[in-house]
């Protein structure tokens, strides 16, 4: 691969001897990994069903390598059921780090389009809150559907500058993840406009990015709270100098050991300017030392006593009384909902979850889970509140095998026949394989599709 020589140069002083096996295997083929989402599936029996030629990647209990010349996870049923989120392997490393507990609030700061925040929600598993951000409008639309076919209910998905979130959530996050905008050397062999991107901005802009949203991340930590930096580049401008800034800005901030797996090498205080020891506490992944396109990972914890108590929401749910319409479509269902959590806005019902802070001025794109819309006389469940459920949650389900042809036509928004005389008229939850992708109407054995237009599969 050609590599621009101002990059190669760069290279060639960090690596060293190693540079000629790094360059090397840019001219072999990338890696491609599918990630679990244990929120709705465990590991054990997603390897009952699972269709695909998978290898475990050695770092993450739930991801794997799959066969690109084989497999095409992307068209398969089991995406639209959100049981995975295709994922660059090296790039499952930070939420896997951060470790995170029921109960915490998470901050995810720059998460679009949502491969470490899909992961930070199963962790969660429905409790606590996650906030989801990206400053880009259009990307952050991606981060909702994500979080929406994962089935996350407990996510605050916002498009801000991170002054504005610093504004409103002082020492307030448990956990935060900086998956930071960086120069994308270790992209090089997944796009070759990465090298043009790189060419034309360098690393400098990213530096000054990253130390701006770093200025304003470390005030939302709490004490005892624990932040992850992560990139998926190089430069030592953008990875362990960018920890030495992030490191002055607080003297409670210290780096934390987190165990090294075999391959990853650790951070390097030569390549830094204090001469900061503790710097080998990062992890660096690089290409031709693992079987992954490379990240910088490090772990850092505010010093302080962590004050659980005060992970208490303060959103003013405007408590409505719900329409007949609803209570009687929620008789269908056993999911736990509390009913002082519902929120009406307009003719959309919501639910809010337990710890939710007031938002009232920031870019929103959701709070909470989308329950449906309430029409006239009548009650239409939402996209989202299918894939928040299980199959055994909804008394009325069509559940299909994942090689039936109805699951293919129920995805591309046709209307379907089914001779299943289990089925009720009325809502339906349609599942692949006992795993929910959507509702349907059904009468008298024909079923109209209520799959959301914008996620249909158009080929
Ligand atoms: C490396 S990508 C994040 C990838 C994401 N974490 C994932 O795993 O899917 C960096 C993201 O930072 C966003 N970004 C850039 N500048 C930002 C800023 N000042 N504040 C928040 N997000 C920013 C970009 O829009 C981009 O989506």
């Amino acid at each position: 691969m050609e590599l621009p020589i101002t990059f190669e140069q760069n290279m060639r002083t960090l690596l060293q001897d190693d540079y000629d096996s790094y360059a090397a295997c840019l001219d072999q083929p990338m890696y491609h990994g599918i990630r679990i989402n244990t929120m709705k599936i465990s590991v054990e029996e997603f390897l009952k069903i699972n269709p695909f030629h998978l290898r475990p990647i050695p770092w993450c209990e739930n991801g794997f390598y799959y066969d690109e010349t084989l497999d095409k996870p992307s068209k398969h049923p089991y995406y639209f059921a959100g049981l995975y989120y295709i994922q660059e392997p090296s790039a499952m490393t930070p939420a896997n780090v951060l470790p995170v507990e029921a109960g915490d609030r998470v901050l995810d700061i720059c998460a679009a389009p949502g491969g470490k925040s899909t992961e930070l929600a199963a962790k969660l598993h429905g409790t606590g809150l996650l906030v989801s951000n990206d400053i880009s409008a259009s990307r952050a639309k991606a981060l909702l559907k994500n979080l929406e076919v994962f089935g996350a209910e407990n996510a605050l998905i916002i498009s801000e500058a991170p002054y504005k979130l610093a504004e409103r959530f002082h020492e307030y996050f448990d956990k935060i993840l900086i998956d930071a905008p960086c120069s994308g050397e270790g992209m090089f062999r997944k796009s070759v406009s990465m090298i043009t991107a790189w060419e034309n901005n360098g690393n400098q802009l990213f530096a000054d990015l990253q130390r701006s949203i770093l200025d304003q991340v470390v005030t939302m930590l709490k004490p005892g709270g624990m932040l992850l930096y992560s990139t998926c580049t190089f430069a030592p401008l953008e990875n362990e100098q960018s920890i030495e800034y992030l490191l002055s800005l607080d003297d409670r901030l210290e780096l934390v050991d987190f165990h090294p797996y075999e391959g990853f090498d650790h951070g390097h205080p030569e390549w830094g300017n204090t001469g900061n020891e503790t710097l080998t506490r990062c992890a660096r992944l690089w290409p031709h030392k693992i079987e992954g396109e490379g990240h910088f990972v490090c772990l850092v914890k505010k010093q302080g006593e962590r004050d659980n108590r005060a992970n208490y929401g303060d959103y003013p749910v405007k408590r409505a009384k719900l329409p007949d319409s609803v209570t009687e479509f929620l008789s269908h269902t056993t999911h736990e909902f509390h009913p002082e959590r519902f929120e009406i806005s307009g003719d959309k019902l919501y639910y809010i979850p337990e710890s939710f802070p007031t938002v009232r001025g920031l870019r929103i794109l959701r709070c909470g889970l989308y329950v449906g819309e309430i029409k006239k006389n009548r009650f239409e469940p939402s996209q989202s509140l299918a894939m928040a459920l299980t199959k055994d949650e909804f008394d009325n389900c069509l559940d299909l095998s994942a090689d039936d042809t109805k699951v293919i036509k129920y995805l591309k928004g046709e209307t379907i026949d089914f001779d299943d005389t289990s089925v009720k008229n009325g809502y339906v939850l349609v599942c692949v394989d006992g795993y929910p992708l959507g509702f349907g109407k059904a009468s008298q054995g024909v079923l109209k599709n209520k799959y959301l237009p914008g996620w249909r599969l158009m080929s």
